[in-house]
């Protein structure tokens, strides 16, 4: 059986790890035969939750689980990790703005990065090696050669995760910027999910939905490329759907303005759903995507083909292969997805001085 990989979720104690860390410790994650060690890791008043939530791991008997460590040290959490779950900081509650949350929780992300640019120091050398290895061999293979490698994955699903995410990438200088994704799964997810509802067909016959810039109402889910199986026929959303106007009014605010729509119901933030998203976002890192098909994930923008300005973290309809993602490029924009992709960049846009003001103060 292989080595363990050390894996660390932030917020550990908190309502979303509580439905991840099971899925993890069970190997939905990382592969059925792939040992973890997980590391908890929250704030000093949070140690006494971790404790149960240590028992209740153990009280799974979990094969593939070697060690549980909870911690509130940093230097702890980030040492030596393969990746890393950034989910600790707060959610919205009703009422709640999002430039509070952002007040509250970039500077979170600030010090995690620097700490993950400390502490992971010892492996981000091992991955420069591991890089020029996977480059030397994929030189061949002319597409992938261009794409990314993701060894020591960053995930970021702390609100507001694509200004999190850019902040904490920034505040690791020595760490890859394409090591670094924040979730827009769920919203990805979502979208899926609406469209299949539509159309009487399970989630899995529809593939290929764009979410296009940031986990935030401003979004953009875009069906245009993707498709459905409809009782054995394939053919695209417009095609199934028949219905040009929910298509381009109740179905993208449905899906914008979900996360809202939970928290206002359950007086919380998803959190069942986040976890089951933040799985899929990981496995697919780890495994690879299916052939012909994308997925959505906020990576950052440098070089992309869509216009999109460079130094954000903005979601991308991505394809992944050997642990290496690649930006679909070159996929046809008209000016109705044109216009709603550039609104939510200027959110991202204004978000990110927003953040980088804050943290300058
Ligand atoms: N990107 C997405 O799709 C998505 C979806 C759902 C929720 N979220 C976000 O995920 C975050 C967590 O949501 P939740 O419902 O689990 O919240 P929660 O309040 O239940 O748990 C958050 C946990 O983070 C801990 N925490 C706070 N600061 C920390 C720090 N500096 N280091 C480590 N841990 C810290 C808290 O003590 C708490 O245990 C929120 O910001 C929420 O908005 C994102
Ligand atoms: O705070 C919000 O509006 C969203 C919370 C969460 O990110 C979600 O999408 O469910």
């Amino acid at each position: 059986m292989a080595e363990p990989i050390r894996v660390v979720v932030t917020g550990a104690a908190g309502q979303i790890a509580y439905s991840l860390l099971y899925s993890i410790a069970k190997g939905d994650v990382f592969g059925k035969d792939q040992p973890i060690i997980l590391v908890l890791l929250d704030i000093p008043p949070m140690l006494p939750v971790l404790d149960g939530v240590v028992m209740e791991l153990q009280d799974c008997a979990l094969p593939l689980l070697r060690e549980v460590i909870p911690t509130d040290e940093v230097e702890v959490g980030f040492k030596d990790i393969d990746a890393a779950i950034l989910v600790g900081s707060m959610p919205r509650k009703e009422g709640m703005e999002r430039k509070d949350l952002l007040k509250a929780n970039v500077a979170i992300f600030k010090t995690q990065g620097a700490a993950l640019d400390k502490y992971a120091k010892k492996t981000v050398k091992q991955l420069s090696s591991n890089l020029q290895r996977i480059f030397r061999e994929e030189k061949s293979k002319s597409f992938w050669y261009k794409g990314h490698h993701v060894s020591r994955q960053v995930l970021v699903v702390g609100n507001p995760a694509n200004t999190n995410c850019l902040i904490a990438s920034k505040s690791a200088p020595s760490i890859p910027k394409e090591n670094f994704s924040c979730l827009t799964r769920l919203d990805h997810n979502r979208a899926s999910s609406q469209v299949a509802i539509r159309c009487g067909v399970s989630s899995d016959k529809v593939k290929n939905v764009i979410i296009w810039g940031n986990h935030s109402s401003t979004q953009y889910p875009d069906v245009h490329h993707a498709k459905v199986d409809l009782h054995g026929a394939e053919m695209g959303v417009y095609e199934a759907v028949k219905d040009e106007a929910w298509l381009r009014g109740d179905f993208i605010s449905t899906v914008q303005l979900r996360g809202a729509a939970v928290i206002k119901s359950r007086k919380l933030s998803s959190a069942m759903s986040a976890a089951k998203a933040i799985c899929d976002h990981m496995r697919d890192i780890w495994f690879g995507t299916k052939e012909g098909e994308f997925i959505s994930m906020g990576v950052y923008a440098a070089g992309n083909s869509y216009g999109v300005p460079e130094d954000l973290i903005y979601s991308f309809p991505v394809q992944i292969k050997n642990k290496t993602w690649k930006i679909v490029d070159g996929l046809p924009i008209n000016d109705f997805s044109r216009a709603k992709m550039d609104a939510t960049a200027a959110e991202l846009v204004e978000e990110r001085d927003t953040a980088l003001d804050f943290l300058s103060q």
